[in-house]
């Protein structure tokens, strides 16, 4: 029987990092099944974008290994991380900003077009007819983040939730196996964040795999199928969101810093 949520798509172990005389991961690891939603919390300085630098390749860490849908990969760099199938987005939205809404999307899905950088100096049919397919596709995406409507706007424009969907469907465009995002409800109003979470939802629900850090306890534990909890740099608890708020490691690190 293929039991899909028994598909394993992102395997990290044994991951450490060292910034000077300051260990910032400590033998940390994480296994996300296939349509998962895994969230990441912590404290401030636990050590969670660190953890997530070095799982997209922004960092190189000093130990761990690392597979994405069973097959191992190195984290070496950013794009080929994105090329083997983690696409990101960032705490501090990272969108090109005077291209339209529908460009962006479209600069997501060039890490996966055939005809290269010849094809598009010279204009070929088969650019053409590659473009307008990439151009249908990233149409599709907008509609289904919900901004389909602001295809021709240029990304400034945007409100603020509607850059962050903008990013998720940029970040959807490449097809990926995981998708991280940092903080995606940062700076998000109540309002926004409910149709973020609509938004998280419905993408789980479509069979694909999210890694989440977020500093919305409320919004990772609504969310999460599975929790791990950083404090300095150690992986204190790993659970389901219930197991993970009845922790005591847990429940002390966060009221020992002030929680958030
Ligand atoms: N590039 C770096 N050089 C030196 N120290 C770093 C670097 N990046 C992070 N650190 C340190 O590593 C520790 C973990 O930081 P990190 O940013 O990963 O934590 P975090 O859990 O994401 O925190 P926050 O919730 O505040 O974003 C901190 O003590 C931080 O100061």
């Amino acid at each position: 029987m293929t039991e899909k949520s028994n598909e394993v798509v992102l395997k990290v172990a044994g991951i450490s990092k060292r910034f000077g005389g300051l260990q910032a991961l400590s033998d940390v690891g994480i296994t996300i099944q296939r349509g998962q939603v895994y969230g990441l919390i912590g404290p401030n300085g636990a050590g969670k974008t660190t953890f997530f630098n070095v799982i997209t390749g922004l960092y190189t860490p000093d130990a761990g290994t690392f597979e994405l849908a069973g097959k191992p990969y190195e984290p070496t760099a950013v794009h080929e991380v994105a090329k083997a199938g983690i696409a990101r987005t960032f705490q501090n939205i990272r969108l090109f900003a005077e291209m339209t809404a529908l460009e962006n999307v479209m600069v997501g899905r060039h890490i996966r077009t055939k005809s290269g950088l010849l094809g598009a100096v010279l204009r070929t049919k088969g650019f053409k007819e590659e473009e307008a397919a990439i151009a249908k596709r990233a149409q599709e995406l907008l509609d289904y983040v919900g901004i389909g409507k602001f295809a021709d706007y240029k990304a400034r424009t945007l409100s603020y939730g509607d850059q962050r969907r903008l990013e998720i469907a940029r970040a959807l465009a490449t097809d990926p196996q995981l998708i991280a995002l940092d903080e995606p409800a940062a700076g998000m109003n109540a309002t926004e964040k409910v149709q973020l979470r609509e938004l998280i939802d419905r993408i789980r629900n479509d069979n694909r795999t999210i890694l989440l850090i977020e500093h919305d306890v409320k919004l990772v534990m609504g969310l999460c199928d599975r929790v791990t909890v950083l404090d300095y740099g150690k992986q204190i608890a790993e659970g389901n969101p219930a197991e993970v708020q009845k922790n005591e490691k847990v429940i002390e690190a966060y009221l020992g810093t002030g929680g958030h």
